[in-house]
């Protein structure tokens, strides 16, 4: 039998960032050990992730797309898409609501009380990272989307509009999901619902995160390093502030936003499901002076239940298969490594 999620604990509002943000300085269980501190540069370097359109993937620039695909999927684990086929009406309604919604009092944002740790659906804010002790400057808004029934309505707010935008948008990034899995089957050799089909059904989760200004940016972190855990991840980041930071051979490079674009990302479990052709990448969020950021991410999750093989196609004598992994117990361990350290039991 899975093993039960632990409890979400509640915590104040004055645990919530945004309230510590109006200060000066940074309270001490925010600043990170020196070997931990994130380089924030903001300027341009002279490699990034590719930019791949699209829209040539329905004409004779197919397989020219597809190759940009796999090569980004092979040397970053990243990828911008444009012309990715999302209605941009349901982005913008998207954004104008998740703005209505950041502008609500706690109260109406967070019904069932501010939440901590990443097994729980509601508004919440960060907390302790074992491997650096300190906690992440972002408050969130975590729900699982898919499947419907699974939709924990009493930790939305109330409000016809937030939650209509909430479902028109999440069924698109399901399709753009679906669609990014094909390109990777096709690309690893495989039929084009092999992932899709490695990965059992659909639960997807959408994280909404804010991350306010911050008084030293240089000495604490908005989302620690990480890996994301189901197949693929489509983020949109709502404002132009560069933040995500993608560690490409021992450095980390800024991604600048790109109005209306995704990033895609390669997650554990494609990881596994492709016997490590192609890799999880570790990102992380690093926070601006000035400004606040807010990005929107779509994780491809899975049933807890399901166990996820390398596709039996991509293990050979050279590439033996790596081991399998059951989902459940793969976001466990994380929930459990954050939530064992604690940050304190209130409300
Ligand atoms: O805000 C970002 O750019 C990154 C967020 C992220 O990596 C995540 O939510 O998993
Ligand atoms: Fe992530």
């Amino acid at each position: 039998m899975a093993p039960a999620m632990p409890p979400p604990v509640k915590l104040s509002e004055s645990d919530l960032v945004e309230k510590i943000s109006k200060g000066d300085e940074i309270p001490a269980n925010f600043i990170l050990p020196v070997e931990h501190r994130p380089e924030v540069c903001l300027t341009r370097s002279s490699d990034e992730i590719p930019v791949v359109d699209l829209a040539g993937l329905d004409g004779d620039k197919r397989e020219e797309v597809l190759s940009v695909i796999h090569k980004a999927c092979l040397e970053w684990g990243f990828f911008q898409v444009v012309n990715h086929g999302v209605d941009p009406s349901v982005q913008q309604y998207m954004k104008d609501q998740v703005e209505e919604f950041l502008a609500l009092p706690v109260h109406e944002r967070a019904p069932g009380g501010i939440r901590k740790g990443v097994a729980s659906q509601g508004y919440g804010t960060g907390y302790v990272k074992p491997d650096t002790g300190a906690r992440d400057w972002r408050d969130y808004f975590l729900l699982r989307t898919y499947p419907e029934s699974m939709r924990d309505y009493e930790t939305w707010p109330n409000r016809d509009s937030f939650r209509d935008a909430i479902s028109k948008y999440t069924l698109e990034m399901k399709k753009l999901a679906e669609k990014l899995l094909e390109c990777l089957s096709i690309n690893l050799g495989l039929a084009p619902n092999a992932l899709k089909d490695a990965l059992g059904e659909l639960h997807q989760d959408l994280l909404i995160n804010h991350y306010p200004p911050c008084p030293n940016p240089s000495v604490a972190i908005g989302a620690n390093k990480h890996t994301d855990l189901g197949g693929v991840t489509c983020l949109w980041q709502l404002d132009d502030v560069v933040g995500l930071q993608v560690l490409k051979d021992g450095e980390w490079y800024p991604v600048h936003p790109k109005p209306g674009a995704y990033i895609i990302n390669v997650a554990d479990m494609v990881e596994v499901a492709s016997n490590g052709i192609y890799k999880s990448i570790q990102h992380r969020a690093v926070v601006n002076p000035a400004k606040r950021r807010v990005s929107i991410a779509a994780f491809y999750d899975l049933h807890p239940d399901a166990v996820v093989k390398p596709i039996p196609e991509l293990v050979s004598e050279e590439r033996p298969a790596c081991p399998a992994v059951r989902f459940g117990d793969h976001a466990m361990k994380l929930a459990i490594e954050t939530d064992k350290v604690g940050l304190k039991v209130v409300n």
